[in-house]
């Protein structure tokens, strides 16, 4: 009998973590790593908890993931986001294992109209982005057939995101301000981990290689992510207080120090054209997500 194959996930206790290690534990054979068995930021510690393994499939979730931290601490920033995907690529080379690296539309500058394709340039504002970007280009330049995925606006039920800080929000303000100006693709982790099974173990066995956009379908703003999610909450008998969000801008946020895309809704064209998979859109996934994470009970305890 053919053995399943062996996954390895770094960062196996973040958000996106989490869902990949529930989903791919179905058919494979899974090893979860996260801190303190590995430390993105040390070399020697990748190496000590990589080597020793044998696995067919590695992929790496972990990041710096604050944003605005990464803008004041770059050197962090370069060694986890860019030089800790280099040398794991390098590694799986070594064992001759594939490797996913999960990448985000920070990447953009947010400038075009309309949805970003895989052939748009990346050109990005931030520190996280740049340092996402030159991970990205180190784990493709070690082996063409490594995979890339940008995902965006990440949410899911293992760890809270935007749907349970707004609608804490909604639940203890009457009024609520959310950017207008920001518009991108919202994307629930259980959705990324199952669309990117059939990426990474084909129709013939063979893993796709490159780089691939994968979101929910659609896109929307800042502000009306928001009021979806306090819609929602308030149909599910979340204690809402707030009615219409009001616009602002993203500038007006002044805890936001690091630039962000105006526009970065990613475009799904190459992924449905390569798996024949269209991804649901965003607000179906959203209130799939309200209706079985379990957001409510934790949101009335935190309100
Ligand atoms: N969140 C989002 O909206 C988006 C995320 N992405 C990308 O998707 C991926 C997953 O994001 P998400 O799940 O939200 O991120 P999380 O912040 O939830 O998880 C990231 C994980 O990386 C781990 N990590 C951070 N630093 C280190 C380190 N030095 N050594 C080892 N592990 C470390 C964290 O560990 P610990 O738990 O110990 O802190 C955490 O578990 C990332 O690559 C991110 O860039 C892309 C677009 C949108
Ligand atoms: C919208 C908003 C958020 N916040 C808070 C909520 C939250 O704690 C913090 C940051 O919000 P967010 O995480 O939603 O925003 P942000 O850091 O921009 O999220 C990004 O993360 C990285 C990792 C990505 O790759 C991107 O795709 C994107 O999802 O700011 C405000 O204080 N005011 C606001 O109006």
């Amino acid at each position: 009998m053919k053995r399943p194959p062996r996954v390895v996930i770094v960062g196996a206790a973040g958000r996106l973590g989490q869902a990949l290690e529930s989903r791919f534990s179905r058919e494979n054979t899974v090893t979860g790593l996260a801190r303190p068995l590995i430390d993105l930021s040390c070399a020697q510690s990748i190496r000590d908890a990589l080597e020793p393994l044998d696995f067919d499939h590695l992929i790496l979730p972990a990041a710096m993931t604050a944003v605005d931290l990464c803008e004041t601490h770059e050197d962090q920033a370069y060694a986890i986001n860019a030089y800790a995907p280099r040398l794991i690529a390098e590694i799986c080379g070594s064992k001759k294992a594939h490797m996913t690296h999960v990448s985000t539309d920070f990447v953009f500058d947010g400038k075009k109209a309309g949805f970003y394709t895989e052939a748009d340039k990346p050109r990005p504002v931030s520190v996280y982005g740049a340092s996402k970007l030159e991970g990205e280009e180190h784990v493709l330049a070690t082996s063409p057939h490594n995979l890339v995925v940008r995902i965006s606006w990440l949410y899911g039920p293992g760890k809270p995101a935007f749907p349970e800080w707004i609608t804490g929000q909604a639940c203890a303000e009457a009024e609520l301000w959310l950017p207008a100006d920001k518009t991108g693709s919202p994307t629930c982790s259980v959705d990324t981990a199952e669309l990117l099974e059939p990426l990474i173990f084909g129709s013939e066995g063979a893993p796709a290689g490159g780089l691939f956009h994968l979101c929910n379908s659609g896109s929307c703003t800042w502000q009306e992510w928001g009021q979806a999610c306090i819609d929602l909450a308030r149909e599910a008998g979340a204690p809402i207080r707030a009615g219409r969000i009001a616009a602002n801008a993203l500038a007006d946020i002044a805890a936001m120090t690091a630039k962000r895309p105006p526009n970065s809704a990613m475009s799904n064209a190459k992924y449905v054209s390569y798996t024949g998979i269209t991804p649901r859109s965003w607000e179906e996934a959203l209130a799939a997500h309200f209706a079985t994470s379990g957001f409510l009970g934790k949101s009335l305890i935190a309100a």
